[in-house]
């Protein structure tokens, strides 16, 4: 088979905010040009996750293969690559982005730019790319399409004079994008001779193919039964099958320079492959990789625990089958006194966190406890030691720390005016720092310098709470900084509960700790006898409460002989027994866990 020639190839994604119709118009691209018929097309083809389609985000980057007729008469290949419009998944986007040489850059005429539209246009034009933009939803009363292109322009510096006006709902104008992607976007180089390069873009678990590499072939070929090196770890595999989706995986003989594709080569496991290396010929291979991807890392740390012990042996099977087809998810085996066995988990952010969280419960049906969410610090000893500390638990003691460092983020925010106080008010209880407020339009945007630790717990509630959902929200990694920072402590009835312990700056500290110990009150039902309730940094105690003791006989409201109803309740009780935590004498029911590590101190 020939390689289609390079001018007649277009490797383009789409960039947006949340719910400017990315998907919606990626849907369309694929009906327009017949890669699925109306009655296949299943909507949102791209999103294939359950859990995507439900909570309508995109989540791992996925890939089709277009054929489109131009006006020109010739036929172009087009690979739309789809990528993940929030922050958490910055690194998928990053990486997808390096697979192609341009970008629609969609933008809701009724909405206009967001936080979001901004951090990806600015990885966008790291990485090179050209940029069209496309203003969508013009169907809409609201759309106001001159002001918004004259946005475009004031803030993101892009020429939108030419931007394609469409209604991805309605179907307008989707040829003018289409020719658009064919006239304005570069097509890409590569050499067909040269010794095979080709970017692994992504991989992931497939149940009748083994584990699927994405690739973006830069040099030379790769075709079945060749024998390909991965350049980071020297591996060799013999490559099985090749292929493109269109958007169904369909096998090819070869795929060639400024392709996208597929390969399987009887690789174990996902985690052999890492995204962002180069795949090379293994008789004649590259002497240099193609630039690589900084690896993810993982910001955001928790414990998982099984509300029921007996489940400990189901966690452990569904985080390694989770991990399969997300390696930027990572965990290792922990116990702790309170909670028993299980795992402490990394994620990319706290959306990361809570998709996991969601696919552990509905996917594999497990009640879980999660611990407190907490940044990675990085603690100095007196000795010079260092170490990363992922769980507030493992905290050494404050007498042999030398300094503690603790991640920082530069936010954007932006937000209609009305709620601009509400906002700054909100940054600077958290610490943050102005970096920069600025207005488009009748809206400020603000840059603030923030600590990770003051975000992760629930300032996305915060922010949409004082903004009634108006604030749009960005992030991206700051750099580390020494802090004042402290672990406390909460002891239930004497005992240290490990599982609610925290990290906190020391001016949060107490308000922290108070906050936390009222919310146990109210939470865990009173016993036979009093039990105390405090808060501690080290050995002094910053807050208490107490819980006062309560005689109470269950049985005694049913009055007399009615065994079957005595035994109900009995039972009853038990079933709300399983759902309990035995913390020394005091029992603490799942619910109050859930809700004093969600506090909102
Ligand atoms: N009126 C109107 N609504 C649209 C248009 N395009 C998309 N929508 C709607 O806007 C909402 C968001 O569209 P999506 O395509 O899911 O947005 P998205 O950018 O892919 O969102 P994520 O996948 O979450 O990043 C959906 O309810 C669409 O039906 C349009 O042109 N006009």
């Amino acid at each position: 088979m020939p390689d289609t020639p390079l001018d007649l190839i277009r490797n383009f994604s789409i960039i947006a905010h949340i719910d400017h119709g990315k998907s919606t118009l990626a849907d369309r691209l694929i009906q327009n040009t017949g890669a699925v018929t109306a009655r296949e097309m299943k909507e949102q083809l791209l999103d294939n996750m359950e859990l995507e389609r439900e909570r309508g985000i995109t989540i791992k980057a996925q890939t089709v293969r277009l054929a489109y007729q131009a006006k020109d008469g010739k036929t172009y290949t087009l690979n739309l690559m789809d990528t993940p419009g929030h922050v958490d998944f910055a690194y998928e986007v990053s990486r997808s982005l390096a697979a192609c040489e341009g970008s629609l850059l969609v933008v809701d005429a009724s909405q206009g730019v967001e936080a979001q539209t901004l951090a990806n246009v600015y990885q966008a034009l790291d990485a090179n790319h050209e940029i069209v933009p496309v203003l969508n939803k013009i169907d809409l009363p609201a759309a106001e399409p001159e002001r918004v292109k004259q946005q475009i322009e004031d803030v993101i510096g892009l020429d939108a004079s030419d931007a394609v006006e469409i209604s991805a709902k309605t179907g307008l104008n989707i040829e003018g994008v289409l020719e658009a992607i064919v006239t304005r976007l570069p097509a890409p180089k590569g050499e067909p001779n040269a010794t095979t390069k080709a970017l692994l873009v992504d991989s992931w678990y497939d149940a009748y193919l083994g584990v699927v590499v994405l690739v973006r072939i830069k040099d030379g070929h790769l075709r079945k039964g060749q024998k390909v090196r991965m350049m980071s770890t020297g591996a060799v595999h013999t490559i099985e099958q090749v292929g493109v989706f269109a958007p169904k995986m369909i096998p090819v003989e070869s795929l060639g320079p400024g392709e996208m594709g597929y390969v399987t080569a009887a690789i174990k496991t996902v985690a052999d492959t890492n995204v962002g290396d180069t795949l090379t010929d293994d008789r004649n291979p590259a002497s240099e990789p193609l630039p690589g991807f900084k690896p993810s890392i993982p910001v955001v740390w928790c414990g998982l625990y099984p509300v029921d012990a007996d489940d400990f042996e189901k966690l452990r099977e569904s985080l390694a089958k989770l991990r399969l087809n997300d390696s930027s998810f990572h965990y290792e085996a922990e116990t702790s006194a309170a909670l028993g066995f299980g795992y402490r988990c990394g994620f990319l952010g706290l959306l990361h966190l809570e998709i996991v969280q969601e696919r552990l419960s509905r996917e594999f049906d497990l009640d879980l406890i999660a611990t407190a969410p907490s940044v990675v610090y990085k603690i100095t000893k007196t000795n010079g030691e260092t170490m990363d500390l992922h769980n507030p638990a493992d905290m050494p003691d404050g007498s042999i720390i030398e300094e503690i460092q603790e991640p920082w983020i530069k936010a954007t925010i932006m937000v209609p005016d009305d709620y601009l106080g509400a906002v700054l008010t909100l940054c600077n209880e958290r610490r943050g720092q102005q970096v920069e407020l600025t207005y488009v339009g009748s809206r400020a945007m603000a840059v603030y310098r923030l600590p990770l630790n003051e975000v992760v717990f629930d300032f996305y509630d915060r922010l949409k709470s004082v903004s009634r959902g108006y604030a749009s929200f960005d992030y991206a990694m700051d750099g580390y900084e020494p802090g004042d920072l402290v672990k406390i402590s909460i002891l239930v009835n004497n005992e240290p509960v490990d599982a609610l312990s925290f990290m906190a700056h020391r001016s949060q500290a107490e308000r922290r700790g108070r906050s936390i110990c009222e919310k146990l009150k109210e939470l865990i039902p009173r016993q036979l006898f009093k039990i105390p309730i405090q808060a501690a940094i080290g050995g002094r105690v910053i807050a208490r409460e107490t819980i006062s003791a309560l005689s109470k006989d269950v049985t005694a409201k049913c009055y007399g002989g009615d065994i079957t109803r005595k035994r109900k309740l009995l039972e009853k009780q038990k079933e709300g027994k399983k759902r309990m935590r035995q913390f020394g004498k005091v029992e603490i029911p799942q619910s109050a866990f859930i809700a004093a590590l969600k506090m909102d101190a």
